[in-house]
């Protein structure tokens, strides 16, 4: 389920009164360190025999502080269960407690000040396991060079042989600056304690993380205080909004949508294919008027009269202005949100009345956001520097413009303006295609106009209120729809059709695969 990620310094903060307690977070992030730890070891195995802890060869890089802690714990219990355990010291001190409980279990240290540091070399090469407690929250970029060169030299030729797990974040993690990359340690998994770290969520920081398992130790968080959230899959099983008895189709949401032109009929198809698709009370579309025959021909329940939504979507397949500037004169007394996407995004900056007083969604893939960046920065800002860094890129324009970015790519991102992050899990490859960029905007003006006519027409219900975090939240659901529908389709029409079928699973679940006893 969706994970909440804070800052570094969040996180310390909640242990502080718990350690004041005597609460065993050591213990606890041990414990669970040497679980993970042990079940990477039986993975690795491929016949019966070598799926076991004993006998495996473990070696634990041990930095000044708690981070080594924990390792050296983790260390010890593997020791127990009749692991090879080797530990290098690389610090002129440790922590005294784990590396006691290390060597009473078994283990054997090996200094890096008082060996060669060929011996130290070998010993992490015919390591099954590695575990990275080198550093942890406590941290400072830039490790000494004595550690740096034992990491480069070990990663040299390529992956490592044994899986690697970094002891709540990889020591010294630094996305930024890609030339010392082959001196950091790049883990296969990062076993991470009390909650999900802020920067581990960056999606420059996938390669030296690998896979992250977040540890409950007991921490009491703020969720208030959080900077960002990862959404899966499943959130949208348990999160999708469904209607209520007593809804209509107004209380349900009404969107109005501009796409599609002359010249790009199919995007008003696609846009309006996927709204009506996404469980919403109706749809108007607003566009030109050979589009809406071609509209009206796939989605009879289509309206193209005018009136009043809950949410605006335009821009897709280039509307012409003569479409677009009454759309927007319509909202201009209402604050119902206003998704832009591909040739309405020229509008921002524009000081366009209709952009103020509302929410306002900016939906564009890097190349729409480097045209965009570049506008209003007075710099050249390509699509490949915003493909390196999406999320700092959205954040950046998300403040700059001051609008919810929804950044679309490999990783697709979204960027609230006060730096709020929300991060849906990647979908399929399959998505990448002609048109799949308006499937979503359909889905996403869908969701938002749900959102809206939930917020207006139900009153201050407890979290109906569309502030920036739900909205970002709610497009994170649009995100995740569309990564379900993107799994069974190969084109976009395909794909807009399968977004119906996806939230047809959602609204009407089959009760025989329900679980629940009869
Ligand atoms: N506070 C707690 O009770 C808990 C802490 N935990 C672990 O403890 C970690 C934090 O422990 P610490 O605060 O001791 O921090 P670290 O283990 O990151 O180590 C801090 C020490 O390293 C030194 N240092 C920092 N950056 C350096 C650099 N670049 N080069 C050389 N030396 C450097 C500092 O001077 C300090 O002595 C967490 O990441 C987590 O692994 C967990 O056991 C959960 C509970
Ligand atoms: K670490």
């Amino acid at each position: 389920m969706s994970e909440r990620a804070y800052p570094g310094e969040v996180i310390r903060a909640a242990e502080v009164p718990l350690l004041g307690a005597g609460a065993p977070l050591m213990e606890r992030a041990a414990t669970a360190l040497a679980l993970y730890s042990a079940a990477a070891l039986r993975a690795r195995g491929r016949a019966a025999r070598d799926r076991r802890v004993a006998g495996s060869r473990v070696c634990v890089l041990a930095g000044p502080g708690n981070n080594a802690g924990d390792a050296l714990f983790a260390a010890a219990s593997l020791a127990r269960g009749g692991a090879q355990v080797s530990i290098v010291l690389l610090f002129d001190r440790t922590h005294d407690e784990g590396l006691r409980a290390a060597r009473r279990a078994g283990a054997r240290a090996i200094d890096l000040a008082a060996v060669p540091a060929a011996d130290a070399l070998e010993t992490l090469r015919r390591a099954d396991l590695v575990l990275d407690g080198i550093l942890g929250t406590g941290g400072r970029r830039g490790l000494p060079a004595h550690i740096t060169g034992l990491i480069r030299d070990w990663r040299r030729g390529g992956p490592t042989p044994g899986t690697v797990i970094a002891v709540d974040v990889p020591s010294d993690l630094d996305p930024a600056d890609p030339e010392t990359a082959g001196e950091r340690i790049h883990a296969d998994h990062t076993v991470t304690f009390g909650g999900l770290k802020a920067e581990l969520i960056d999606p420059r920081v996938r390669r030296f993380t690998g896979r992250v398992h977040v540890v409950d130790i007991g921490l009491d968080l703020d969720a208030a205080r959080a900077a960002a959230e990862v959404m899966v899959g499943p959130d949208l099983a348990a999160d999708f909004p469904r209607p209520r008895a007593d809804d209509h189709k107004y209380s349900r949401g009404v969107l109005g949508v501009v796409a599609g032109s002359a010249t790009y009929p199919g995007a008003g198809v696609l846009t309006t294919t996927s709204a009506v698709g996404s469980g919403i009370g109706m749809v108007r579309y607003l566009g030109a008027a050979s589009v809406a025959d071609r509209v009206l021909t796939h989605h009879p329940e289509v309206v193209t009269a005018e009136g009043a939504v809950d949410a605006l979507v335009m821009g897709s397949g280039d509307p012409e202005d003569e479409f677009v500037a009454p759309a927007l004169e319509a909202i201009a007394d209402t604050d119902v949100p206003l998704v832009l996407d591909a040739g309405s995004l020229a509008l921002v900056g524009d000081d366009a009345a209709a952009l103020t007083g509302r929410p306002v969604v900016l939906t564009p893939h890097a190349g729409e956001l480097a045209r965009l960046l570049s506008r209003l920065l007075g710099e050249d800002v390509s699509a490949s520097r915003i493909t390196a860094d999406p999320l700092g890129w959205a954040r950046r324009a998300a403040s700059r413009t001051g609008h919810i970015v929804l950044l679309k790519g490999g990783s697709t991102v979204i960027a609230c303006p006060d730096g709020y992050a929300v991060l849906p899990e990647s979908g399929p490859p399959s998505l990448a295609t002609a048109g799949s960029g308006d499937v979503l905007s359909g889905i996403i003006g869908s969701l938002l106009a749900g959102a809206h006519a939930r917020a207006t027409r139900r009153g201050a219900e407890p979290g109906e209120s569309l502030d920036d975090r739900t909205i970002a939240r709610t497009l994170g659901l649009a995100v995740l729809v569309h990564n379900a529908a993107g799994s069974r389709c190969v084109n976009a029409g395909q794909l807009a059709t399968a977004v119906g079928d996806v939230v047809e699973g959602l609204l009407h679940p089959d009760p025989s695969a329900s679980d629940s006893p009869r």
